[in-house]
């Protein structure tokens, strides 16, 4: 039996682009928790926030973590995900958790030429890429306190899921 694989770090760093990939080499499932959010809440996330507010976003996102945390499962979350206390504590208590790690300046050339508003609104009414240093400050020692491996991922998406495997054989052969 496999533990869920759970994807963390910032907004653009490729959560979803490399949970695809990671999935596919490992023949598990996929699963992101913004899209599966925006499925069930039947909006946007920028549309939801601006009806309900970031807190009941936050209790949305938790419930949705919660839910679909199940074996052979490569989890994208959200890139706030980790601050929730509980969300860190389940993640890194039901599986194992990959934050990857990317510099500022690539996260903001990845949101300037992708900045998908609709799953990505404002977190400070400022726009994404200037908030992007202040939101890295904050949540960097976040990452780095849920996380089990630290990947870097400002390669190709093909390097970092090797590097990914690599660091989940290193985990079976001390387990
Ligand atoms: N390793 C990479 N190298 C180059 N471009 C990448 C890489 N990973 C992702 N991208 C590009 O960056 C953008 C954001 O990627 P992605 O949506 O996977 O990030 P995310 O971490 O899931 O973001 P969010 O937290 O908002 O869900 C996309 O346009 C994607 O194609
Ligand atoms: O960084 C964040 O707080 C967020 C990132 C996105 O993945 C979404 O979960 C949402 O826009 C919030
Ligand atoms: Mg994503």
């Amino acid at each position: 039996m496999s533990f869920p694989v759970y994807l963390i770090g910032a907004r653009g760093c490729g959560k979803t682009t490399v949970g695809k990939l990671l999935a596919r080499q490992l023949d598990y499932h996929f699963c992101d928790t913004d899209q599966q959010l925006q499925q069930h809440l039947e909006q946007s996330i920028a549309d939801y926030v601006e009806q309900y507010g970031w807190e009941m976003f936050r209790q949305q996102e938790h419930q949705t973590l919660t839910a679909v945390a199940s074996n052979n499962t490569v989890v994208a979350t959200g890139g706030g995900i980790i601050l929730r206390e509980d969300n860190r504590h389940h993640m890194s208590h039901s599986g194992t958790v990959i934050w990857l790690s990317v510099d500022h300046q690539i996260l903001v050339e990845r949101l300037t030429a992708d900045p998908e508003i609709g799953q990505r609104p404002t977190l400070t009414g400022r726009p994404i890429t200037e908030e992007l240093y202040d939101v890295l400050q904050q949540r960097t020692p976040l990452y780095q306190q849920a996380a089990h491996h630290v990947i870097d991922a400002n390669q190709p998406p093909e390097k970092i899921v090797t590097d990914i495997l690599t660091a989940l054989s290193h985990d079976a052969l001390t387990a």
